[in-house]
């Protein structure tokens, strides 16, 4: 079963399927050239509105990017720009559709050196898009490494060229550009590490595929945002437990992590929210905030029996080992929605497969990248890849905490969050993350989407508040944001 993710508007393709889609469009009897003319167009577009008014180097590749290359700079020579074409390789090497468009660029051609940097101010980089094979190497190398001495401002042409579409790696190197111009939709390097910060601005452009080629591709990564999921609604005929029961278990010595996840699970709308604090601590949890329900988790069964705790999280300042561990089989025991973070994952180290026999997609993971080789070992690929291989090795949802934060589903659907800001990166931040996710999946939301709802909700909290933020500051700025009535599912 293939998941659907709602109103799926902000799709991401791999490289494969843009080809596809590139292939689908010309079965549907659009011509390549004119799609290149399109590109060309875009790229041309972006130029104007970002490079400086001066000499600008357009440097082309032996593919159809360099194809994309030539299109801009005819266009940018006609409307009076100084331009200085490059290419690596010879002219007549060119196949296809770049074979045409070089054909139709009247200027000079300079092969590809240093030197075709030279007295200009800004640079569009065609020479490699979605056919990088291999690290950039001779020419290509050189120019890219001149233009960062030269510190050039740079528009890349789908891609900046040593990027890898796929998984974001730079090959090589790559450079550091202003803005990127790709086409159509976006690809997974645009948006994970460490390629997301060498595009600079995302300029998606349409350039006439027709967005019915997705029915056939069926895409099933997109990027997160509020088009992907809606938020529980609150019901005029509600009441505290018809908003759901939040029950976090608490720790010992790391106090803090339960109350600030308590704290975000009620500011997101959760009915009620306990803590269930060993006998030593509950002094503590107690002298905690008022509107939090703190019981002792001594027998910890007697407080799963209660079906209205309907949402359990388990894991922040829980403390590692085989006390933690037995409650949380005994929390997947009950079938019930279920968050493990940080040390529930950390308890199963060396023993993965203990855990994984009880998982199931009413279960949300949420390792940042040291708990996840903690439960999954060191992986090859992207974090995309690893997320992905991770959910379906384990049968949960796994949610792989950083920068570029992918949430995805044990049957396929995934999503890359890419705004959300950098000074999230503080102690605690990610205990409201879980406590968020408890929050919403209390109110009934189904476990992927809560997932992809509470990451997005955190980074756009984090984002209203500003640098200074601190973990306790994130619940305070989730009022704001629910507030916000109209929600752009494009932005
Ligand atoms: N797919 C689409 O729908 C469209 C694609 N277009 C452009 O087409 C591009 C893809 O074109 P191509 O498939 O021709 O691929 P590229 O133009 O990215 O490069 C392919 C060529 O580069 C060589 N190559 C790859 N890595 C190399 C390296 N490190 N050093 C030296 N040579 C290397 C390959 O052997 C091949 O000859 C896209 O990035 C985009 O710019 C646009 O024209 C618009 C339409
Ligand atoms: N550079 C970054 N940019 C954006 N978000 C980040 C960055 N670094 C960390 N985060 C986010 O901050 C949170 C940190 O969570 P975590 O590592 O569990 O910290 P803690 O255990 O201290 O709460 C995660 O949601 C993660 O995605
Ligand atoms: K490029």
């Amino acid at each position: 079963m293939r998941i659907t993710l709602l109103r799926m508007n902000q799709e991401i393709l791999s490289v494969e399927q843009m080809y596809r889609a590139d292939a689908l469009a010309l079965a549907a009897g659009i011509a390549g050239a004119r799609l290149m003319e399109a590109a060309g167009w875009a790229v041309a577009r972006a130029a104007r509105r970002l490079l400086p008014k001066g000499r600008i180097a357009i440097l082309c590749g032996p593919g159809n990017n360099g194809g994309d290359g030539f299109v801009a700079a005819r266009l940018l020579a006609r409307d009076g720009w100084s331009v200085r074409v490059a290419l690596l390789g010879a002219v007549e090497r060119l196949k296809g559709d770049a074979a045409i468009m070089a054909g139709r660029w009247t200027g000079r051609v300079e092969p590809l050196t240093p030197d075709a940097l030279h007295g200009c101010v800004g640079v569009i980089d065609a020479l490699f898009g979605a056919g990088l094979a291999r690290p950039l190497e001779g020419a290509a190398k050189a120019v890219v490494e001149e233009i960062g001495r030269l510190r050039l401002p740079v528009i890349a042409v789908d891609v900046p060229s040593g990027v890898h579409g796929d998984s974001g790696a730079v090959l090589g190197l790559a450079p550091d550009c202003l803005a990127t111009v790709t086409f159509f939709r976006p690809k997974p390097g645009h948006c994970l590490l460490p390629g997301r910060l060498k595009c600079g601005e995302l300029v998606v452009a349409d350039i006439g595929i027709p967005a019915a080629v997705l029915d056939e591709i069926a895409p099933d990564l997109c990027r997160n945002g509020p088009g992907v999921w809606a938020l529980p609604e609150i019901k005029a005929e509600g009441h505290k437990y018809s908003r759901g029961h939040v029950l976090i278990l608490g720790g010992a010595e790391m106090t803090g992590a339960a109350r600030l996840a308590a704290r975000a699970a009620r500011r997101v709308g959760a009915g009620l929210v306990s803590i269930a604090a060993p006998p030593e601590a509950l002094g503590v949890y107690r002298a905690g905030d008022p509107g939090v329900l703190v019981a002792s988790s001594e027998p910890f069964a007697d407080l799963l029996e209660d079906g209205r705790r309907n949402a359990l999280l388990l894991g922040p300042g829980g403390g590692v080992g085989e006390a933690l561990a037995g409650k949380v089989l005994a929390a997947l025991g009950t079938g019930r929605p279920c968050v493990l973070d940080a040390d529930a994952l950390s308890s199963f180290e060396g023993r993965s497969a203990d855990l994984f026999r009880h998982l199931s997609d009413r279960v949300v993971l949420t390792p940042h990248d040291g708990e996840f080789r903690r439960l999954f070992g060191e992986m090859p690929g992207s974090r995309l890849e690893r997320a992905r291989h991770a959910a379906r090795l384990s049968g949960a949802i796994v949610l792989l905490k950083g920068a570029d934060t992918v949430v995805a589903h044990p049957k396929g659907g995934a999503t890359i969050t890419t705004d959300a800001p950098p000074w999230l990166a503080t102690a605690g931040s990610g205990d409201v993350l879980a406590g968020l996710l408890a929050g919403l999946l209390a109110q009934g939301m189904e476990p992927f989407e809560a997932a992809c709802a509470a990451v997005w909700l955190h980074g756009r909290a984090a984002a209203e508040f500003g640098p200074g933020l601190i973990a306790e500051d994130l619940s305070e700025a989730i009022p704001a944001i629910l507030a916000e009535r109209r929600w752009d599912p494009h932005d």
